[in-house]
């Protein structure tokens, strides 16, 4: 049975989780008064529902229900999690706490999405303060995997461990925040940035748009990969940090930085910052710039995971830990996936050169089902493709769900030939077809050999099955 989580205050953020859990098959319940919240948070999940699987190779699991209720206690029974995300305003929080603390089971965790307050004020008062954390996401929460974990002295370690174990099955990296203080981690180091930002344009020295060249043609690259420190390590060539200290921290005492002086928000302010703003990005809506966040946010989150860095290798552990093992119908579905935007080339529809990365997919899981998996290939036995032959017969598009069934033609000795049929999820409608013929091959002598027994028998167990 899918496990429940409750949504309270549901909007750009609380959207972002329920469009989370729900993607990762929770039952979600969401309580928000905004009459207006259902078909807000229906353009934050239709927006998730096409980003999100993107990031995966295995198929999401089956998706989960969203309710709307009219009480917290009926969106809060039963729930294993309870996310919190009204307004920022400790009052409400209070009130919204106590009610979700007076309907809600006693082991549920639940978190708080609060950017700035610290766990022992949202705990102040509360029945079971041991019950709350704070989990702190970034927009979009759907995407982006940290929640910065804030237990504070006052939760229990099991709502601790709980909140961790949960975060981490639903895709995210709960970033274990030890000490509680105003802003966590990483909203004081952003409202530093923000600080230095809005100087920079009361002062007339850079527009909005020339900060944000300033930040995503240069050092915002380099901290997606590597973060701060790791980056002006490497900066301090090979003498490492501590040269970099030597030559650039002196500079901390000069007059660089606004430090935290902070601007006068004035109205005149708000109308040069929003005047800039609308100057640079007005051409474009709110969904139109949300689209397009989120198909660079997964084209880098791809690369990244390609290489096993930083997001990218969380996102791999967690996508390995979604696949299911090969059933043996006939035919096997050996694919069931989302197409990338990456994938896609001039034309709009995917590259002719993801069809064979499709079916070069396919024929790993079948190796992978008849024995000739990584230990297999490691000790030095795998099949390599002799030839293929594709025909593409419809365009694919990002963010269509695709599957592949595939049969085994022929399994003889050291000769194996798969006939793979790429369909459309929605309307069944083939896509492609591959005859692939593969050979048995030791890696030592990089030469055609039979398979070991148990591969061999499996082959031909499936051949037999799927006839000729
Ligand atoms: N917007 C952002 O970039 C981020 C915000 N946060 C935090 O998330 C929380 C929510 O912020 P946003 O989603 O941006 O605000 P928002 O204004 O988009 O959404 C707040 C929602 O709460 C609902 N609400 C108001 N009173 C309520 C009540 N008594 N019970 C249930 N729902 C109620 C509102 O109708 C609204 O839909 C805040 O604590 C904020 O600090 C955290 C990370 C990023
Ligand atoms: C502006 N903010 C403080 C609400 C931002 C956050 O809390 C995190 C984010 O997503 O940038």
């Amino acid at each position: 049975m899918a496990r429940r989580a409750a949504i309270i205050g549901g909007g750009v953020i609380g959207g972002g989780w329920a469009a989370r859990f729900a993607l990762m098959g929770w039952e979600v319940r969401i309580f928000d008064p905004d009459p207006e919240s259902e078909r807000k948070i229906g353009e934050v999940v239709a927006g998730a529902a096409r980003a999100l699987p993107m990031l995966y190779e295995a198929p999401m699991p089956p998706r989960g229900a969203i309710t709307f209720h009219a009480t917290i206690a009926e969106a809060v029974a039963g729930a294993d999690y309870i996310q919190e995300s009204v307004p920022e305003r400790l009052d409400l929080k209070h009130r919204v706490l106590a009610e979700v603390q007076a309907h809600c089971l006693p082991d549920a965790v639940i978190g708080s999405s609060t950017s700035g307050f610290k766990p022992s004020e949202l705990q102040d008062g509360a029945a079971r303060p041991g019950q709350i954390v704070v989990a702190h996401p970034f927009n979009p929460v759907y995407l982006l995997p940290l929640a910065e974990l804030v237990p504070g002295a006052n939760a229990a370690p099991e709502a601790v461990e709980k909140a961790k174990e949960i975060l981490t099955s639903i895709g995210m990296f709960p970033l274990h925040v030890r000490a509680e203080i105003d802003a966590h981690i990483a909203d004081r180091f952003l409202e530093a940035v923000w600080r230095e930002a809005l100087w920079l344009v009361k002062d007339g020295i850079a527009t909005t748009e020339e900060i944000d060249n300033a930040i995503r043609y240069g050092f915002g690259l380099r901290w997606a990969q590597m973060g701060l420190f790791e980056t002006y390590r490497v900066a301090g060539g090979e003498a490492g940090m501590r040269h970099f200290m030597a030559q650039f921290g002196p500079c901390l005492a000069w007059p660089w930085t606004k430090l935290t002086d902070v601007p006068e928000f004035t109205d005149e302010l708000v109308d040069l910052i929003a005047g800039q703003s609308d100057a640079q990005s007005g051409h474009l809506s709110i969904r139109q710039l949300e689209r397009l966040r989120d198909n660079n946010l997964v084209a880098i989150l791809r690369a990244l995971k390609g290489q096993g860095a930083a997001a990218g290798l969380l996102i791999r552990d967690h996508d390995d830990s979604l696949r299911q093992p090969l059933e043996e119908t006939r035919p096997m579905v050996t694919v069931r996936r989302i197409v990338p935007v990456d994938w896609t080339d001039v034309n709009g529809h995917m590259n002719e050169g993801r069809y064979g990365q499709v079916f070069s997919d396919a024929s790993e899981e079948v190796m992978t089902h008849v024995g000739a998996d990584r230990a297999y290939i490691a000790a030095g036995n795998s099949y390599f493709t002799a030839e293929s032959s594709i025909r593409y017969l419809a365009e694919t598009l990002a963010g269509e769900e695709i599957y592949v069934e595939t049969s085994v033609t022929l399994g003889e000795g050291k000769k194996l030939r798969l006939w793979h049929e790429m369909k459309r999820a929605a309307d069944g409608a083939v896509l492609a077809t591959c005859d692939q013929f593969l050979l048995h091959v030791s890696l030592e002598t990089r030469r055609s050999c039979p398979p070991l027994d148990h591969v061999r028998e499996n082959v031909e167990r499936l051949a037999r099955a799927h006839g000729a």
